[in-house]
């Protein structure tokens, strides 16, 4: 044992109170660094989701849609979503994709800011986020000005012409955290609205909607909410923007009295108004089991716990791989809960690291390493490091195999 597993050992048992990896049902030989993409499987979802299907569809049939709760499902796993980002009840939606939730978001603030011409966004959003905000801007008739996070502030200051300013509070790339609480009140001061995607920040850094006085926000529950492969996403309203929130989708299910089936639509009362269409209630019945294991869980605890690991998953690739480049901050309050490295090579080392159980992802000129706090240690950390370091020095990484590209990366 040398002096990382030492510190392994004793940082695991400084922060034992908040290992949660029982909750999860991870393979015992993998080191699962992806969970940014796509988190794991949560005991009791799959019960939850038979149960779904076998009594309240199997047998409660159409029924269910009162019986169970199926209609209000949207709005109570909103709720639980709430919790972890700072939201008081009634103001989370769930259900639709996070493209579609920031299509509705984006129309919306146009709505809530007529007259002014300027949308102030990252260049190194999320493509969807971009592809997105080019087709509201086309359809609103506002200006895209481009810029980084770290220049929005003075560029707001003394304007009067930007709408809304979109942003993701973690960078999907680099884990940069980005100034949320500075960024919204410039956003203010100028008389605009602000839209955060909280895809990469939902469930594992703190976010505080109601306190930092965030307008919409939007984010996906696949990742760090472990709602699984396609859980619909959740659309953020503020309770004092719900009035005015104009739905671009003016689907039945946020129609006042949907039942009344008028071919009028008339909003309903709420956040219910950013509904669109039939819940995926499937899809919701794991999100909201997924969700239960993080019932108990203070986000704040799931942050200390995340910082530590990134930290030190950052040390121990430092003394075990010298002259890595990281694309994430060294300052822990500007790291999301990712490891990013930059690397030429970054595609053949996340596939060789897979081969020997360490799963992160690739995006161009980087290997993303997630970190998912509840379900990882510090022995993990250790491990995925030392994995690296023998990926490089055996060339593993160069290998033939570890050169095919799957559609999904
Ligand atoms: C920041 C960000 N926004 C949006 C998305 C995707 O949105 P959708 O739920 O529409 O696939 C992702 C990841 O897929 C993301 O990382
Ligand atoms: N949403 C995804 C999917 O449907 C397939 C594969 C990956 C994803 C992702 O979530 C990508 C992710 N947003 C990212 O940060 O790169």
């Amino acid at each position: 044992m040398d002096e990382l597993d030492r510190t392994a050992r004793a940082l695991d048992a400084e922060h034992a109170a908040t290992d949660l990896r029982a909750r999860f049902e991870l393979p015992p030989d993998v080191v699962y660094l992806d969970g940014n993409s796509l988190g794991p499987l949560a005991r009791g979802v799959g019960d939850a989701v038979a149960r779904v299907v076998e009594q309240e569809w199997g047998r409660g049939l159409v029924g269910s849609w009162n019986d169970a709760g199926w209609w209000e499902a949207p709005l109570r796993v909103g709720d639980r979503i709430g919790r972890l980002v700072g939201a008081a009840p009634g103001q989370v939606a769930v259900g639709d994709s996070t493209s579609v939730r920031l299509y509705q978001s984006l129309h919306a603030a146009a709505a809530l800011r007529p007259g002014r011409r300027t949308v102030l966004a990252d260049p190194s959003s999320f493509p969807t986020d971009l592809y997105v905000l080019a087709s509201v801007a086309r359809q609103v008739g506002w200006q895209i000005a481009l810029l980084s996070p770290d220049d929005v502030p003075a560029r707001l200051s003394g304007s009067d012409d930007v709408a809304a300013v979109v942003l993701s509070h973690v960078d999907y790339r680099t884990g940069r955290l980005w100034d949320l609480p500075g960024v919204t009140a410039a956003a203010h001061a100028a008389g605009a609205v602000t839209v955060w995607d909280l895809c990469h920040s939902a469930g594992a850094v703190p976010v505080d909607l109601d306190e930092h006085g965030v307008d919409l926000a939007v984010g996906c529950t696949y990742k760090y909410l472990n709602g699984g492969p396609g859980a619909p996403a959740f659309g953020y309203v503020a309770h004092r923007h719900q009035d005015a929130f104009a739905n671009v989708l003016a689907g039945w299910t946020g129609h006042a009295d949907p039942f009344a089936m008028s071919g009028t639509y008339v909003p309903a009362p709420g956040v219910a108004r950013a509904r669109v269409g039939t819940p995926p209630i499937l899809s919701l019945a794991a999100l909201d089991a997924a969700l239960v294991v993080l019932d108990d869980v203070d986000v704040r605890a799931v942050r200390r716990r995340s910082s530590s690991l990134t930290a030190f998953l950052r040390a121990c690739l430092e003394a075990l791989v010298p002259g890595t480049r990281f694309a994430s901050p060294a300052d822990d309050d500007r790291r999301g809960s990712q490891v990013s490295v930059r690397h030429d090579e970054a595609w053949g080392i996340v596939r060789a690291l897979a081969a020997r159980g360490v799963v992160g992802d690739h995006r161009p000129g980087i290997a993303r390493l997630g970190v998912g706090a509840p379900y990882l240690t510090h022995a993990d950390m250790l491990t995925a490091a030392r994995t690296f370091e023998a990926v490089l020095a055996g060339g593993e990484h160069r290998a033939a195999e570890h050169r095919v590209r799957p559609t999904v990366t």
